[in-house]
């Protein structure tokens, strides 16, 4: 931990348990919790901005909330300004809900529509006891001020104000007890476009102003390449890859990011032939998230085993074939039993077999020598009915470290991917 580090957090999980519905407690039935946060680690400096960025639900936002104790971690640590989180007093506590604040998505929502822009602004100042009700008032109103709305609005309600200003009130009521952190989960994502750059700015300029550290999290990378010193790339509750903002958009390491940066739209004519791995395939769930690395199922160079010859694309659709088995939703009813069967799985004489024989219908690529015959073999076993022998025969042929080992991250300072292609 450097010493200008003021968050720092330790393999951070947050599991979310469902309330059991009345059949459940009837039948005895638990369903695996949801792993929204599961393992997560990174530092943010005083100062600076930390960009969060994935897909929807990949746990950016209960990330933030856990960092700020707005729910309870399952495992890890948090620690603030060098306090670990869970440990702190009454009177640190409060000290720490001073130093820290978030600001939301949809700001009409998190403003209260029954307070005046200037009740909003002040009320964390009633919380913490901050100055007499006259210097309340005239804190609130320099703060309308400074963020771009004029003091003569301190009387009036949300509804009155545009989407862009509704958001500046939510930024002044976080800087009101002069915060030195702030989570910012989406800020403008529910702003217009023209008014998206005028928040960012503002942002911009009330960091350099009080020295801010920002957690900013977002699904737009433009976005998140325009305000952040560092960004981490999140991928089903783990960081896939962390690094200084211009490494991590320039020299990408983890296929996820590069996937996540293909999928963007090409602003540059000269980019448009560019070939593009778009990330089509659904995200798993995190109830049962995929085994070392989470994001295998969807990689496009996924490893594997050392000591088979097969090409990537045959790779994944055999992946794809035993993720399907394995989820029950290719059986044996679905496997044609008028062609091929189990006799002809091991003749050793078939060194090669066209695609069309292994698994008509299922398998495009052509599969040769022990991998045709193990993708044979567990077709056969599949339509007589022994499924687990099918998976068990793709596994032992097949199996990747991908699936066993969970990557790490090599360095934790500078630029790191969790993937195994690193290591
Ligand atoms: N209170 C909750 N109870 C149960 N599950 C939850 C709760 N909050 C979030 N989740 C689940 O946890 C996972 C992560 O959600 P989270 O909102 O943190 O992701 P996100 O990356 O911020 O998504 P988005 O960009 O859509 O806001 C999702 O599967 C979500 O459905």
């Amino acid at each position: 931990m450097s010493e200008d580090t003021l968050v720092s957090v330790e393999n951070l999980k947050k599991h979310y348990t469902s309330t059991k519905t009345l059949p459940d407690r009837l039948f005895r039935r638990t369903s695996p919790p949801i792993k929204a946060v599961d393992g997560v680690s990174f530092e943010i400096t005083a100062g600076k901005t930390l960009g969060l960025v994935g897909e929807s639900g990949c746990g950016k936002s209960t990330t933030g909330e856990t960092i700020l104790a707005l729910r309870s971690p399952t495992g890890g640590t948090v620690k603030f300004d060098g306090k670990k989180i869970g440990d702190l007093s009454d009177t640190e506590v409060k000290n720490f809900r001073r130093r820290t604040g978030m600001v939301f998505q949809d700001p009409f929502a998190s403003l209260n529509p029954r307070m005046t822009a200037g009740q909003i602004i002040r009320e964390p100042l009633s919380v913490h006891d901050v100055g007499t009700q006259d210097e309340q008032r005239d804190r609130s109103k320099s703060l309308l001020k400074r963020v771009g709305l004029s003091a003569d609005q301190y009387d009036r309600y949300p509804h009155e104000f545009s989407g862009g200003q509704q958001q500046r009130i939510a930024i002044a009521r976080a800087l009101a007890v002069e915060p030195d952190f702030l989570v910012l989960d989406e800020p403008v994502s529910a702003l217009d476009v023209s008014v998206q750059a005028q928040i960012l700015n503002l942002l911009a300029d009330l960091q350099t102003d009080f020295g801010l550290a920002y957690l900013f999290i977002a699904h737009d990378l433009s976005v998140v390449r325009y305000v952040s010193d560092r960004v981490a790339v999140m991928y089903l509750g783990n960081i896939a890859e962390i690094g200084p903002t211009e490494a991590i958009f320039e020299r990408p390491q983890h296929p996820y990011t590069k996937a996540l940066l293909e999928s963007v739209p090409r602003a540059r004519l000269s980019e448009s032939d560019r070939e593009i791995t778009t990330l089509e395939d659904d995200v798993p769930s995190p109830r049962n998230p995929p085994s070392g690395c989470r994001f295998r199922t969807r990689c496009p160079v996924v490893i594997p085993p050392t000591d088979i010859d097969i090409d990537q694309t045959a790779y994944r659709e055999v992946m794809d074939l035993r993720e399907r088995i394995e989820a029950g939703t290719l059986t044996a009813t679905d496997v044609d039993s008028t062609t091929s069967n189990t006799a002809d799985a091991g003749t050793p004489s078939q060194q090669s077999m066209t695609a069309n024989s292994v698994w008509p219908g299922e398998i495009s690529s052509s599969l040769h020598g022990d991998n045709a015959v193990a993708v044979k073999t567990a077709r056969a076993e599949l339509r007589d009915g022994n499924r687990q022998a099918a998976i068990e025969t793709l596994r032992d042929r097949f199996e990747t470290v991908c699936e066993h080992d969970r990557p790490e991250h090599s360095n934790k300072t500078h630029h790191s991917a969790a993937c195994h292609l690193r290591h």
